[in-house]
């Protein structure tokens, strides 16, 4: 039988919060805190049967509170794992301030869009602490449980909050009406949508979107232009093999189609603090954000020199070439060089080295997770250091060419 037996209390109000449930804000410490310990044993046993465990922690989740199944996709793939996935990576980093508040603000205010409500956290946290008693069988005891629960406690209550204080600025999702949709190969559009209010974001974030034939399954499409003065967005996207959003978006969506966008996410954004070179890794579509970075440097006037690689498989993949070397052609700061070839043996990356010297420079890569790995590796083997080098979350990106 499926049953929670252990109870998580209602988070605690707001004005209790500061003493109840609080993650410190100084910088991580050097030697892991006890709770931390604890925690991190659980983690390292459930790690081979996270499948299992995920199944079950849903399966608590629905067969105790049948009412929030709504409230995700009628079939689970991608979005399976994701809630509890990211509650494992809050609870592993809960010694770690610095990374943990921005990371659940963002996961807080982002779970708007999904309707959740503070009184959906306790429910959840049972699960979380039945799944964990189940599958960390070896490592779970009263003081593990106590652990997870204060763990959990200041993890729902920075959601709570961060989702609370994001109400009186944004609306929990904007409708966006499809104004354009462009065919550039037969598996790559471009979509241009009108959001229904104002949409502030940075050139070079992303966003998450829903379309009307997948309800409540959402995956992350980056920005394909900086802000724009008529408001509207535009994204590139590839339809790829079973992956329901993005072959709906290219070969369904049309004008008047109505989606639905999460709150702008992601910091790889230009440093308008520092006049360094930038240079750009984009593959395939990639290449999107790279392009709204080109466009928020041109519209900053402050000239700096950009250096753009854009890899693709094959010629016909370089979809938005016309595009970017028109970009380059009236701006002499702007270099583009198209890279063809196949991604195992690493053209992308390759060719980057063969150009330089790069240790003046900042760089943003963009593209399928192993390019972005791949990208980083070299980027740092010829002199880049990592604090210098953007890219988006490679977990986060996982649902993006869904
Ligand atoms: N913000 C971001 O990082 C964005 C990421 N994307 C991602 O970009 C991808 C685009 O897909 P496609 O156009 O089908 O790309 P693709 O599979 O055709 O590859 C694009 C380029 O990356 C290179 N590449 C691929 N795997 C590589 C590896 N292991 N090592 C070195 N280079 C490699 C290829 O040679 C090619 O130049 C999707 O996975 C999408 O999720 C898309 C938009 C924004």
């Amino acid at each position: 039988m499926l049953e929670a037996r252990h109870r998580m209390d209602a988070p605690p109000t707001r004005s209790a919060r500061r003493e109840t449930a609080r993650i410190p804000s100084g910088g991580g410490t050097a030697e892991p805190s006890p709770d931390a310990v604890l925690i991190r044993r659980t983690l390292a046993e459930i790690e081979p049967v996270a499948d299992r465990m995920t199944s079950y922690f849903y399966a608590l989740v629905f067969i105790g509170h049948p009412e929030l199944r709504s409230m995700f996709p009628i079939a689970m793939d991608v979005q399976r794992d994701r809630l509890l996935k990211a509650l494992l990576t809050a609870a592993e980093h809960i010694d770690n301030p610095a990374v943990l508040l921005p990371y659940l603000r963002r996961l807080g205010t982002g779970h708007r869009k999904y309707g959740t409500l503070p009184g959906h956290y306790p429910v959840v946290g049972e699960a979380l602490l039945g799944a964990l008693a189940r599958y960390a069988e070896r490592s779970w005891g009263p003081e593990a449980e106590a652990a997870w629960v204060r763990a959990y406690t200041a993890i729902s209550q920075t959601m709570i909050d961060a989702a609370s204080d994001d109400e009186v600025a944004a609306p929990a999702w904007w409708h966006a009406e499809v104004v354009s949709h462009e065919l550039r190969t037969p598996d790559i559009a471009v979509l241009t949508v009108r959001p229904d209010q104002p949409y502030a974001f940075l050139a070079g974030q992303y966003t998450s979107l829903e379309t009307p034939w997948w309800p409540r399954v959402w995956r992350h499409y980056s920005f394909a232009s900086a802000p724009r003065t008529d408001g509207l967005l535009s994204f590139h996207v590839k339809a790829v093999p079973a992956g329901w959003v993005s072959n709906a978006l290219v070969r369904h969506a049309r004008p008047g189609d109505v989606l639905r966008l999460g709150p702008p996410a992601g910091s790889m954004v230009v440093d308008h603090s520092t006049d360094n070179g930038m240079l750009c890794l984009g593959g395939g579509t990639g290449i999107a954000p790279i392009k709204a970075l080109i466009e928020d440097v041109a519209e900053h006037g402050q000239r700096r020199p950009v250096e753009v690689f854009f890899g693709a498989r094959c010629d016909n993949d370089l979809y938005d070439k016309d595009t970017l070397l028109g970009l380059q052609r009236s701006h002499p700061w702007l270099s583009v060089r198209p890279v063809v070839g196949d991604g195992l043996s690493g053209q992308l990356p390759h060719a980057v080295g063969e150009h330089g010297p790069w240790s003046s420079y900042d760089a943003y890569v963009s593209g399928p997770p192993a390019m972005i790995r791949s990208g980083v590796d070299e980027l740092k083997r010829i002199g880049i250091p990592g604090e210098r080098i953007r890219h988006d979350a490679v977990e986060e990106l996982a649902g993006v060419a869904g």
